[in-house]
């Protein structure tokens, strides 16, 4: 077993990462003159905490692992050792590979250049964080460049830029499918998840397809859906007010509330498939997306679904009316569903499951952070809140809908909070190509694999001045924010046939939140910055603990005195 210290160490893990992504190469056999080992999966994990996964990801050997680990313990500079060591390996890969003749017929000088593997060992090796080193290879490539990703795409064409984010949210977006389940579901189940094409094209496709847009779309089921968010928000308090340490960490209990109020919301009654959920993501931040623990709560899940389903036809009457997607699902396919059915509901729901908790703990997060850390913001916040409950003269568990989404000031501090942190789009947003096509005048495949790197847009004072820091004043004027959506600037929760269908259910559950800690209590944020400035983020998508060493303690009522009064 490799030791733990040694997959802590920032530096050595990423580097092996983009190694054993060289092995995967030669396994390949690619063009050895255009030739890069870099692959998300490693890229993807050049954080600290995301390198794990990587290295997981990217299937590193025992052995290798072992002999790490009894260099680390002997006390070699390990980065010294293995870097010698991958780029001996590297060179000899190099001089091995023959080139291959590409299926897809493209030539090799019309596609974009393949990214620089050596430099990218050396930003990896010399501890670059993930976005630094996505924004390198656009330094040196421009703005379309390939890489490489073992197992899961092969080659993969990265893009970045606002020409890049309109080629793929609007001139060719009903040409690109969408293909982050080749992620997800392969981790969840071995087996990528439906793209909307094959949605549309299979039969238990067609159902997945309809159960969710009328899911999200159905007023009732988003009215139910609020409800639940206020009033979870409110129990959810409650119980800080009574168990929570002065000491203790806010986040450590908000992320399983988040998690199981979108569980109750999907799922409806019966067994609550939550604590599952909570084991996925669990397992994902402590032993990485591909590891066996996240496949086991794959497995748990599915079981827990066919139970559910049998006992929905065993007793519809305990189900009459439920909003849930699951019930969508149940009633479409009419009771009748074939075990890949329910195999693929199982999968489609733990995919929807991380895409929608992924991003809402991420955001959360972040946001309360951001909030609680600036006076000026937090006192916006809790006047806009408190305005709300004067005019309609009631308390935060009668809102609906309509008033959470008036609060502006809160929702730009999500827009706000996605811009700067979200996992997707702003970090990964992926596609294959369905029709062969052509950006910045190189030419993509039919069947090419597309990664948007949203952040570079996101994170450019060009479009956002003084991009790094966090401000939500850039959207409060309704016009401007128009532009900046049309222009492709912000794509916070996407564009055009793939656009996040759960954005209503995600500001809802996010205002509810917010309303009701801004409304009723005072709290500290820890950061391990200097002068408890808020820190940058680094991190790669998949890392659902982002930002830990951002506390909100000493939780306690809001001193009296402060802007707006109670609930
Ligand atoms: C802050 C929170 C969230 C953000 C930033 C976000 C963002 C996104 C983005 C950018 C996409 C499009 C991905 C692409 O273009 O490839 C997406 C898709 C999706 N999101 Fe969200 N999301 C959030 C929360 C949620 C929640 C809470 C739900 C459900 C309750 C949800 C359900 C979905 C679904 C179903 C899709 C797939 C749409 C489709 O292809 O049919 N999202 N999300």
């Amino acid at each position: 077993m490799v030791s733990s210290r040694l997959l802590r160490r920032p530096r050595v893990l990423p580097y092996v990462c983009a190694l054993s992504a060289a092995l995967y190469g030669l396994v390949q056999g690619l063009n050895c003159t255009n030739f890069v080992a870099s692959s998300v999966a490693s890229l993807l994990q050049v954080s600290q905490r995301g390198a794990r996964t990587g290295a997981r990801a990217a299937g590193l050997g025992d052995g290798v692992q072992v002999l790490l680990a009894e260099t680390a313990s002997a006390g070699f500079p390990v980065e010294l050792a293995v870097g010698a060591g991958a780029i001996v390996l590297l060179g000899a890969l190099l001089l091995a590979l023959k080139p291959s003749e590409r299926t897809d017929g493209a030539k090799e000088e019309e596609l974009p250049p393949w990214g620089d593997m050596v430099q990218v060992t050396k930003d990896v090796i010399s501890g670059q964080p993930f976005d630094s080193v996505l924004l390198n290879m656009r330094a040196r490539h421009g703005d379309a460049f390939r890489i490489y990703v073992p197992s899961l795409f092969g080659e993969v064409i990265v893009l970045m830029g606002r020409e890049a984010n309109q080629f793929v949210f609007t001139e060719q977006d009903k040409n690109l499918d969408q293909a982050l389940g080749g992620v997800v579901g392969t981790a969840v189940s071995g087996k990528k998840t439906m793209g909307t094409k094959e949605r549309k094209s299979t039969e238990s496709g067609k159902i997945f397809d309809k159960a969710s847009a009328d899911f999200f779309a159905n007023k009732k089921a988003l009215a139910r859906a609020t409800q639940i968010f206020v009033d979870s928000a409110e129990d959810f308090c409650d119980q800080m007010e009574r168990v929570l340490k002065p000491d203790e960490n806010v986040f450590e209990k908000l992320w399983t509330y988040v998690v199981q109020t979108n569980a109750d919301m999907l799922y409806g009654n019966g067994e609550n498939a939550g604590s599952i959920v909570c084991k996925t993501i669990s397992s994902i931040n402590k032993e990485g997306l591909f590891s066996s623990q996240v496949r086991q709560a794959g497995d748990d899940l599915r079981q827990v679904l066919n139970e559910r389903y049998q006992d929905r036809k065993d007793h519809p009457e305990k189900y009459l009316g439920e909003d849930s997607l699951f019930e969508e699902f149940f009633l479409l396919s009419k009771g009748e569903a074939d075990e890949e059915m329910l195999t693929g509901l199982q999968q489609f729901m733990l995919t929807l499951q991380l895409a929608a908790n992924g991003n809402q703990l991420v955001t959360i997060r972040w946001l309360m952070s951001h909030v609680y850390g600036d006076p000026a913001i937090l006192a916006g916040v809790r006047a806009e809140v408190q305005q709300l409950l004067l005019k309609k003269g009631c308390g935060i568990r009668d809102l609906k809908l309509d008033d959470l989404l008036s609060l502006s000031l809160t929702n730009a501090c999500i827009t706000e909070a996605v811009r700067l942190h979200s996992d997707i789009p702003s970090k990964l947003t992926l596609r294959s190509a369905e029709i062969p096509m052509e950006f910045g005048g190189f030419k993509i495949p039919k069947g090419a694999t597309l990664f948007l790197y949203a952040d570079a847009v996101h994170k450019d004072d060009k479009y956002f001045p003084d991009a790094a820091s966090f401000c939500p004043h850039r959207y409060t004027d309704p016009e401007a924010f128009n532009q900046m959506n049309k222009d492709r600037e912000i794509v916070a929760f996407g564009h055009g046939r793939k656009r996040c269908t759960g954005e209503l259910h995600a500001r809802s559950q996010i205002s509810a939140l917010l309303a009701s800690f801004v409304m009723r209590f005072d709290m500290d944020l820890v950061t391990n910055e200097k002068d408890n400035q808020m820190p940058e983020d680094h991190d790669g998508p998949f890392v659902f603990d982002t930002a830990n060493t951002l506390k909100l303690v000493n939780l306690r009522p809001r001193a009296p005195g402060c802007t707006g009064a109670g609930r």
